[in-house]
């Protein structure tokens, strides 16, 4: 009998899918950093059973009814907002992500990013690799403590909570804004509940974390800007298309807030030329939240167990609900 087909997105070591060569045929596009091209993704999963993606392929009706045999997409992101689940479901295709196995990792990414927008990590190290250092100075990169000061979390879902236990460390107080209220996590995490102007109006630093809806998209426009401290420091390690950019650079460039930590970007990748890489305030990294080598290995692993599942007609471990 043949094995099921999986066609992977990205090229991934060999030593990864080892476990799953004996039960599935695995292909892949084999180029790590290039995107595999339209046209040799539709002929590839023209047979396949399973489709190994990643956040930037899109999922949508165009691509599966070119994809006839299709039983699940296996997305290595906890965020599917590339995938079209109505579509899914009418093409009767389990889609699956990664959650829990990169929050740990990811809030430490977000916890990075405040740290570094707070203390002007990047503008001090390129100064010194500038060779520009000549003395010590009293108040040269002098930045802002974050002890004592007050934290808002926009999302307080798996990785929110992992952002406000590591805040809990560093004496801040811990405020949050959800879409809907959760007592257990006050409690647990000694967090308050307030709501999103609040929040804006009243948070020293401001990390989000909410997937990427039609209700959360720009979420964080010039409205909002206007209403954040002059001293705030904003971070996003969710996903770009909750930011108006627009609005975010003129809130940079004004001294609207203080400075951005900003781990995703409306359209990436992006390039020297954007905007927010030319300030000296905005901390820009190229959506690395999940990068570790350990919950990479992780999320792969995930994936395919899920499409193994799957294929072997049992539940999908993680399916999007
Ligand atoms: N930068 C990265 O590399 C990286 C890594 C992992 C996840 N992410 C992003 O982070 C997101 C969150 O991941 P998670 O595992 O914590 O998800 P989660 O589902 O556990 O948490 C998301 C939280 O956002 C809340 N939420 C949804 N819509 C909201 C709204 N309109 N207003 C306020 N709150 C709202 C939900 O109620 C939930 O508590 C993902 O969807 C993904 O886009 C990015
Ligand atoms: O949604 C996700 O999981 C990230 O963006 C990549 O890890």
């Amino acid at each position: 009998m043949s094995k099921p087909k999986v066609y992977i997105t990205r090229k991934i070591d060999a030593t990864y899918l080892k476990a799953y060569q004996d039960q599935l045929e695995i292909r892949m596009w084999e180029k790590e950093e290039e995107a595999v091209p339209k046209e040799t993704l539709y002929q590839e999963v023209a047979d396949a059973d399973a489709l190994f993606a990643v956040l930037s392929d899109t999922i949508d009706e165009d691509l599966l009814s070119q994809a006839p045999h299709l039983k699940v997409v296996a997305n290595m992101a906890v965020g599917y907002d590339n995938i079209d689940l109505a579509a899914c479901k009418a093409h009767d295709v389990v889609a699956t992500n990664t959650p829990d196995v990169l929050s740990e990792t990811t809030a430490d990414l977000g916890f990075l990013l405040m740290m570094a927008a707070a203390r002007r990590l990047t503008e001090a190290n390129d100064w010194v690799k500038q060779d520009q250092w000549q003395s010590w100075a009293p108040f040269y990169f002098a930045g802002t403590d974050i002890q004592g000061k007050t934290l808002g979390i926009v999302g307080m879902g798996r990785i929110g909570e992992g952002i406000a236990k590591r805040a809990a460390g560093f004496d801040m107080n811990i405020q949050y804004h959800n879409r809907s209220r959760k007592k257990d996590a006050e409690e647990r995490l000694h967090a308050t509940y307030v709501d999103f102007d609040e929040l804006l109006q009243t948070s020293d630093f401001i990390v989000t974390v909410v997937p990427h809806t039609a209700e959360t998209d720009k979420m964080f426009n010039q409205t909002a800007f206007e209403k954040m401290k002059s001293s705030a420091v904003f971070v996003n390690i969710s996903r770009g298309k909750v930011v108006d950019e627009e609005a975010l650079v003129h809130a940079l460039q004004t001294g609207e807030i203080r400075s951005a930590g900003l781990d995703v970007f409306e359209e990436e990748p992006i390039g020297a030329d954007h905007p927010l890489v030319g300030l000296k305030n905005a901390v820009c990294l190229p959506h690395i939240g999940s990068a570790s080598v350990e919950t990479r290995t992780k999320m792969i692993h995930l994936c395919m167990d899920n499409i193994e599942a799957v294929v072997s007609g049992k539940e999908a471990i993680t399916p999007i609900s």
